[in-house]
């Protein structure tokens, strides 16, 4: 196990993949952890693929994650560490992450894939109420909720299911609302409609979280970016996709990673 410190604690990380290939950093969704990936992992294997736990998820330490600035400064030490320029591929909260990193820290990003992600994810409103459950019950509350956004109907009926519920309800309270509070504040419209970069952008279906006319919307503000729907998929394709999402994936990082 590798760990990144950072002032406020440590970051798990993890690299794989032969160095001086084309590296990628992986930003991970809200109440998951760099295990999100694994289903894309054997697709990648041309890459260098860099994944971490952001603050408060997984192994990793918290203490400053209730901004997506902190998150996007975790991501450019992370980037710094690995030694260089990355394509960025950030799945929802991930992708807002990214979208920081590359308007903030252009020289470091090389392309940005946005996977169910967009300038603004939700509203205070709602994240508010998601919070205050969260301080009531714990993830363990909002759990069987989440997994409705997450997955469409034939994955939830699968056995896979408990374990990504799982992963969600043993992220630490703490964690898990800070980044709530990163996406209540967070609106990355004008900085995202400044971008100039190679954008590839993902959206699923069936996702209850990031609907495909919010997620094409965010496309719309990049000039030039490419935009796809997997049929299917719900919020998290990496796990319930993965082929499809290589598929649309690769032809881009190949061309520009
Ligand atoms: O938990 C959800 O509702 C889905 C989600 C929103 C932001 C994120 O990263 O995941």
């Amino acid at each position: 196990m590798q760990a990144l410190m950072r002032p406020g604690g440590a970051l798990h990380i993890r690299i794989d993949g032969p160095d001086g290939a084309p590296a990628l950093l992986m930003l991970n969704s809200l109440g998951t952890d760099l295990r999100l990936w694994d289903g894309l992992m054997p697709h990648l294997s041309g890459f260098r693929v860099i994944r971490y736990d952001k603050q408060g998820h997984g192994l990793s330490d918290l203490w400053d994650g209730s901004t997506i600035a902190a998150h996007a400064a975790d991501a450019v030490a992370v980037i710094e560490a690995a030694g260089g320029p990355v394509t960025l591929v950030g799945c929802s909260i991930g992708g807002l992450i990214a979208q920081v990193v590359a308007a903030e820290r252009p020289n470091l990003v090389r392309a940005l894939v946005l996977s169910n992600s967009a300038a603004k994810l939700g509203n205070a409103d709602s994240w508010n109420q998601r919070i205050a459950a969260v301080q009531a019950g714990g993830t363990e509350a909002i759990a069987d909720a989440v997994m409705e956004r997450w997955f469409a109907a034939p994955f939830r009926a699968s056995p896979q299911l408990a374990l990504w519920r799982n992963m969600l309800a043993r992220t630490g309270a703490p964690g898990y609302i800070a980044a709530c509070r990163a996406l209540a504040a967070s609106d990355q419209t004008g900085a995202t409609r400044a971008l100039r970069l190679p954008t590839l952008v993902i959206a699923g279906s069936q996702d209850g979280a990031a609907p495909p006319d919010l997620v094409r919307a965010t496309a719309d503000l990049i000039a030039g970016a490419e935009f796809h729907l997997i049929d299917g998929a719900g919020h998290l394709p990496c796990v319930e996709t993965p082929a499809a999402m290589a598929a649309i994936l690769i032809p881009f990082l190949e061309r520009h990673a």
